[in-house]
């Protein structure tokens, strides 16, 4: 049990996914887990506990920027033990060419804060996915078929902005926007674990291309999949 976590130790799996939102983690624990148990629920940050072809996997909702990530991966790898994190969020395009429910594995993550400084000492603004994980899920995505794409994140602490993100993206060579990896990784780098970012494509910054949040709830299948099949590599 910790500050934002009831669950026991035990019951949180060494191998965690991490969608933003606590209700994609209900439904992806109940679709994809076989007996999935419900280990938290403060504040609804929904946290299920169950096995995916024989492997014990936790789904734990992160909330959503990097001041929640950074709460709940920091308890998760600090007081549960976890080793490996891989979140699977929705992120907008920067690129013009991303078209909406491709699959997103994040090289880098570039975030605007000072949040990687005073986590790990060090004013890092660009953070990579642990390599061990990016391959991983390189790997798996060519053994089940599945074409993916890759490049640099921006973790964005700010969803309404007023200043030009796509001249930002521009000048950073930023691919796509969200809000949790920068935490995530700093946590990981902190802790000496393992993270890595999953996203399906919810809409494109240039070509205005948008989903529904019921579409975007819907089309996961896909990133979970991924994330869930490169665990196995893990067991
Ligand atoms: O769908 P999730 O995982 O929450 O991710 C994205 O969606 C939220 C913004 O709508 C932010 O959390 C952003 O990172
Ligand atoms: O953080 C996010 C996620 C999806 N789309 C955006 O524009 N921003």
């Amino acid at each position: 049990m910790t500050v934002h976590i009831e669950a026991k130790k035990g019951e949180i799996a060494k191998f965690v996914l991490m969608p933003g939102d606590p209700l994609r983690a209900e439904k992806m624990a109940k679709k994809f887990l076989k007996d999935p148990k419900l280990v938290n629920q403060v504040r609804n940050m929904f946290m299920y506990t169950g096995t995916y072809k024989g492997m014990k996997v936790t789904i734990a909702a992160s909330g959503m920027g990097n001041a929640s990530m950074g709460i709940y991966s920091y308890e998760l790898f600090n007081d549960y033990e976890v080793e490996n994190i891989i979140r699977v969020g929705t992120a907008g395009a920067y690129n013009k060419d991303f078209r909406p429910y491709s699959v997103f594995n994040t090289i880098e993550s570039y975030g605007e804060s000072d949040f990687a400084k005073i986590v790990t000492g060090k004013d890092d603004k660009i953070l990579k996915s642990s390599k061990i994980l990016f391959d991983a899920i390189e790997q798996t995505a060519k053994e089940i078929k599945m074409p993916i794409i890759t490049g640099r994140a921006h973790a964005s602490d700010v969803f309404y902005r007023s200043d030009d993100s796509l001249k930002l993206a521009k000048e950073k060579n930023l691919d796509v926007v969200e809000m949790e990896t920068y935490g995530l990784f700093s946590n990981a780098i902190k802790l000496n674990k393992n993270a890595a970012a999953l996203f399906t494509i919810s809409d494109n910054l240039v070509t205005g291309e948008v989903t529904t949040s019921e579409e975007r709830q819907n089309n996961f299948d896909k990133m979970f999949e991924l994330a869930l099949e490169t665990a196995l590599k893990f067991k």
